[in-house]
């Protein structure tokens, strides 16, 4: 099945079991989160006209060329009198524009005359140099909608229209397991034909910046009755993320077990790595099975899992930005799955870590993005390739 194929289905399939519970969280909570309703502005911004500059406020019609006395001087968080006919106001930045004024001049264009009085020597405009009220938004208007991911830019707006806590969706509850009789966890010693697991640290933390809350559920044996009372014990999950145990392998079961108790929706895609990427369903608890291979688990949890989890949630917007670049290498191999090759711009062009297999995660170490090369693509240099920067898809 084609990559795009396979996401479709998958967004598909989250977007038909959405996480519809909602909880209210103070903004230094929220990072991360998905905004459950439209966020609308309850107050005008800026809330009522202000200088944009340190300078002098006057109404033109009063100047006609000459000083004008100084009558009143405002400062940020002061309420200023109106101002008095034909004379200007002292004002700085972010201070409220007196009534009457309707203009301020910078005073690096302005000659003091003495304390009370001022020249102007530049020509004036109305309404220069003043922000109006309601300029960024207006009561009633829609800011950001349900649905929008919240990072800090989000946060500050929400915090600029006095929001001190928000409507979120309800995190989503991941259950991380990683199979494999080989795997220790670090800290313990290594035994025989034993590696350490990278994987599980790998996807909590990656879980975690996602705003989802993660259930470690271990190590997972290689052995079918294992899986299948570990699958049973998880579910009150709304999504089980297993690496390893889904190729073809005497020791792979995650997909006997769906087979048996649930449902194998999709199993091999055309992508490279991560071919045997799996997703069903166990006793009705979604599971995705990402591919064991370090890199492999890397490129399907952004290019898969990450979307669905975030369309689970009610976000539109989940597929990373890419962007053409030139390559800066060869590409000799023309391969039937679609490529995600560990790289990073370098004088304007895509390079590539000089060891690609699956097992390297290394190579992401080094990357900064994601080389995509299309099905059955030989590429010679200069040629354009897709570039995903991984700080696209790790947040
Ligand atoms: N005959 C075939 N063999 C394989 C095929 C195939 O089409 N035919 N596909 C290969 C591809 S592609 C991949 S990818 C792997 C995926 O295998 P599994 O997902 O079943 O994963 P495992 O066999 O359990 O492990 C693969 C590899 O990754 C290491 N691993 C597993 N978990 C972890 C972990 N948590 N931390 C670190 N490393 C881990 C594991 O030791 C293996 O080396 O199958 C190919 N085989
Ligand atoms: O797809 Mo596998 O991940 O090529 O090694
Ligand atoms: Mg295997």
């Amino acid at each position: 099945m084609a990559v795009e194929v396979a996401l479709e289905r998958l967004l598909e399939m989250a977007a038909s079991s959405p996480i519809i519970q909602r909880e209210r969280v103070p903004l230094a909570l929220a990072q991360g989160r998905v905004l459950a309703e439209d966020l609308v502005a309850t107050l005008d911004l800026p809330p009522w006209p202000n200088s944009a500059m340190d300078g002098y406020a006057l109404r033109l019609a009063d100047w006609h060329g000459e000083a004008l006395v100084v009558s009143q001087r405002i400062f940020a968080g002061q309420s200023p009198d109106p101002l008095a006919a034909g004379t200007c106001a002292r004002i700085f930045t972010g201070a409220p524009v007196p009534v009457g004024a309707d203009c301020v001049e910078m005073q690096e264009n302005v000659v003091v005359e003495d304390d009370q009085r001022v020249r102007f020597t530049q020509p004036l405009a109305s309404g220069q140099n003043i922000r109006p009220q309601g300029q960024e938004t207006t009561v009633g208007e829609q800011v950001l909608c349900s649905g929008t991911r919240l990072g800090p830019i989000e946060l500050g707006l929400a915090a600029s229209l006095g929001c001190a806590s928000l409507e979120v969706v309800r995190k989503v509850r991941v259950a991380v397991l990683s199979t494999g009789d080989e795997l220790v966890e670090p800290g313990q010693p290594l035994g025989p034909g034993q590696i350490y697991n990278s994987n599980r640290v790998l996807l909590c933390g990656w879980l975690q910046r996602l705003g989802c809350e993660v259930v470690d559920a271990g190590i997972l044996p290689d052995d079918l009755s294992a899986t299948r009372r570990c699958l049973a014990g998880l579910a009150d999950v709304d999504l089980i993320l297993s690496t390893g145990g889904v190729s073809v392998g005497d020791a792979d079961f995650l997909g006997i077990a769906l087979r048996e108790e649930g449902e194998l929706t999709l199993w091999k895609l055309a992508i490279k790595p991560g071919k045997p990427l799996t997703f069903g369903h166990f006793r009705g608890v979604p599971v995705i099975g990402l591919p064991g291979n370090p890199a492999s688990t890397l490129v399907t949890f952004a290019l898969l899992a990450r979307p669905y989890l975030l369309r689970r949630q009610g976000v539109q917007s989940v597929e990373p930005l890419k962007f053409k670049v030139p390559a800066g290498f060869v590409w000799p191999k023309a391969g039937s799955r679609r490529e995600y090759l560990r790289g990073r711009i370098e004088n304007g062009r895509a390079v590539i870590y000089r060891n690609q297999s699956s097992g390297v995660l290394r190579s992401a170490a080094w990357a900064d993005g994601l080389v995509e090369i299309l099905e059955e693509r030989t590429l010679v240099e200069g040629d354009e390739v897709s570039f995903i920067p991984l700080s696209e898809v790790l947040g």
